[in-house]
């Protein structure tokens, strides 16, 4: 913006209004100045300009006239800014006191300005290092600013009225651009410098006088694509792992209004059908349809801080959020919300909490966890596995479950029956590994009044009789001595028990689940397992895989346990993405039960609100950790000796830390059932 001030000149000429043309002629002439101002009383009334004064030179006879002056005047404030007034011609600039500090003729300041704004506008085109070439319809160069001269390496003195078609290496025709046309992005060439840019026709009035070249030097040019260029790759490459991700990105600004959706994009979470019907929306309007409950980004915004929620869908899905608040110069620009669905897609989970009868029935059996155990998973192999559980649910056929220690094949058994229409009826889980060899023939068939010393007086029901309408889980059934495999088979191919001491027969109606980690082909070929129980038994052989084989499962039932034992334990306290992102790529040679003692740990030794991805490391390979101290030998022996004191040291340091053998298989890593063998061979 350009002020009066600016653009004033000082008065040098000031006549009286009352002098004559002679008197106004010297002063102007002395004055060295085109216009004098007139004055009446000591006050500007009017002014005479070389011009007007010729006019009236032409029609009076001598110089002894009085003057003619003109009125066509007006006082602004000289800080004004410049602007144009109606019917006036000349402008008489003054300051707060109201004292004259100069004048400026209208074209006079037109001029000025239109300077002013060329100077600006040569700015704008040197500061963004545009070169600029006008010229005429001959194309001699008319104008080359600052950037131009650099950019070409040429002085403008050298360059004006030049042929610029003589210099230029083009292929292009530029005549076009003199009859109208727009050439954009054309590469060229002047003084061996390579350039790049648009040629525009020159219009004034609509007629083309020239042509306009605005230009940059090519390899600045090239830089800034190849910026953008990488940018560009970036964004999709970004674009890629987000939608390779499980999780679903949720950018919202401070209204509550999404901004962007990325990743996966949780139809179930939406109930839409893709991001373009979320993004613009209100996630208050969202919420108030009742698509999600609780609303994580109105809660993060309230307490201004990062937070972890578990969040329940419009179609009953569970899904797993983390917002974060995002601020920039202490001003919350956005809350990102990143979250994964964690539902079991199954319904068995509801189905899987004990049964009145099942639990009554549990309580008699023998050591059997009590708790609820639902069978969480994200994974496809395990969402075929629980189809197929389903199918199979349908019949009555013996399934044998098989797979390395804890990988969750009670979970399955109980699933299994779950979903069965014996569900209403008592599963009686029995391990065979625990129960002592002496027992378990009573334990599994019953006994008849004086059956043997010490036995009950009245009898006793068998666990497969108490199973009856209902299923029988026999988990370490490699367990099993040969003597009871026999009987075992006997119940399979008969439907009927014999009681310990008992002669008659008692048809049962079970449906038996049994399970192993053991490898039971090879045992048969050692001779441990009958071959005819086998087949018996693996009549729909179902393996569970472990950890490593499904990783897609860690986060869901990571997440799990830590809700539960943080019900249990009264902690309140969420994963970091971070630490899950350790926790899924860890290789869990122990399977879930080793994760589930991890997060129980992980929960009532880290710090703060959050597990940090810093705990996970030092649970997992810290000192507290996996990285354990190395047994040390100080003689030779047999190995297997080796291997068995070692096992009992270490059995028996754990029964002296946690009392029970169930805690040290948790502590050990092995199933209770490994647990008891050992002890038994031990007391033996
Ligand atoms: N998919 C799952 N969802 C929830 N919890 C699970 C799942 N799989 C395993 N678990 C939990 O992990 C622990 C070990 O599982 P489970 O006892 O079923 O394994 P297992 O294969 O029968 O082990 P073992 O061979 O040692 O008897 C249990 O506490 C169980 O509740």
């Amino acid at each position: 913006m350009m002020i009066w001030e600016q653009i004033l000149r000082p008065i040098s000429a000031i006549i009286d209004r009352r002098a004559e043309l002679q008197d106004v002629l010297r002063e102007m002439h002395e004055q060295g100045t085109d216009i004098a101002f007139v004055t009446e009383n000591g006050n500007i009334v009017g002014y005479v300009h070389t011009d007007s004064l010729l006019e009236q030179l032409r029609d009076i006879p001598d110089l002894q006239q009085p003057i003619q002056y003109r009125k066509d005047i007006l006082k602004v404030p000289h800080l004004h800014p410049v602007e144009y007034y109606h019917n006036i011609s000349v402008v008489l600039g003054m300051n707060t006191n109201g004292d004259i500090t100069g004048y400026s003729t209208v074209r006079q300041a037109r001029y000025q300005m239109n300077e002013l704004q060329l100077t600006h506008m040569n700015e704008i085109l040197n500061g963004a290092g545009a070169g600029v070439v006008r010229t005429n319809t001959d194309f001699e160069i008319e104008f080359i600013n600052e950037t131009a001269e650099n950019i070409l390496g040429l002085s403008r003195s050298f360059l004006i009225n030049r042929n610029y078609k003589k210099l230029l290496t083009i292929n292009k025709d530029i005549n076009r651009v003199i009859q109208g046309e727009t050439l954009m992005s054309v590469s060229s060439s002047i003084n061996f410098k390579q350039i790049s840019g648009n040629f525009s026709p020159l219009r004034i009035d609509g007629k083309v006088t020239g042509l306009v070249h605005i230009f940059f030097l090519r390899e600045t040019f090239e830089e800034a694509v190849q910026e953008l260029e990488f940018v560009r790759n970036l964004y999709s490459d970004l674009q890629a792992v987000y939608a390779s991700s499980h999780e679903q990105i949720l950018v919202v600004n401070p209204n509550g209004e999404v901004m962007r959706v990325a990743g996966t994009f949780l139809k179930e979470f939406w109930e839409m059908k893709g991001p373009e019907e979320v993004i613009g929306g209100n996630i208050y309007d969202f919420e108030n349809k009742g698509m999600f409950r609780p609303n994580i980004v109105d809660l993060c915004i309230k307490k201004k801080k990062k937070l972890t929620m578990i969040q329940d869908t419009i179609r009953g899905r569970k899904v797993w959020s983390v917002a974060t608040p995002v601020y920039h110069e202490g001003k919350l620009e956005k809350v990102v919300v990143l979250s994964r669905d964690i539902t079991e897609t199954s319904r068995l989970r509801e189905k899987t909490a004990p049964t009145a009868s099942e639990q009554e029935a549990l309580e008699q059996s023998m050591p059997v966890s009590h708790t609820d155990k639902p069978l969480i998973y994200r994974s496809r192999v395990v969402e075929d596995l629980v189809d197929e559980v389903k199918r199979v649910a349908r019949v009555d056929s013996t399934v044998l479950f098989t797979g390395e220690s804890g990988v969750g094949k009670e979970v399955f058994a109980r699933a299994l029956h779950a979903a069965s229409r014996r569900s209403e009826q008592a599963l009686i889980r029995v391990n065979c590994g625990a129960i002592p060899e002496s027992l378990i023939e009573s334990e599994l068939f019953g006994y008849e009044r004086g059956a043997f010393t010490g036995a009950d007086q009245k009898g006793k029901p068998g666990l497969f009789e108490m199973a009856h309408r209902g299923s029988i889980f026999l988990d370490e059934i490699g367990e099993l001595s040969p003597n009871v495999q026999v009987k075992l088979l006997r119940v399979l191919q008969e439907k009927e028990i014999v009681r310990v001491g008992g002669v008659h027969t008692i048809p049962v109606d079970v449906r038996v689940i049994a399970a192993t980690n053991q490898n039971l082909q090879e045992m048969i070929e050692r001779g441990e397992f009958r071959e005819d129980l086998y087949y018996r038994l693996n009549v729909i052989p179902i393996r569970i895989p472990p950890l490593r084989e499904r990783m897609e499962d860690i986060f869901s039932l990571s997440i799990y346990f830590l809700q539960q034992f943080a019900r249990s334990y009264q902690i309140e306290k969420g994963f970091s993405p971070e630490a899950l992102e350790v926790l899924e790529n860890y290789d869990w040679p122990g399977n879930v039960r080793e994760l589930q003692n991890i997060v129980e740990r992980l929960l009532v030794t880290s710090q703060g609100e959050f597990i940090q991805r810093e705990d996970v490391l030092r649970v997992l390979y810290g000192e507290t950790g996996r990285r354990r101290k190395q047994p040390m030998v100080f003689e030779l022996m047999p190995l297997k000796e080796a291997v068995a004191e070692l096992e009992s040291q270490l059995i028996e340091l754990g029964l002296k830390k946690y009392g029970t053998a169930l805690k040290v298989s948790e502590a050990l890593g092995v199933s209770p059932a490994t647990i008891s063998r050992r002890m038994n061979k031990r007391l033996r």
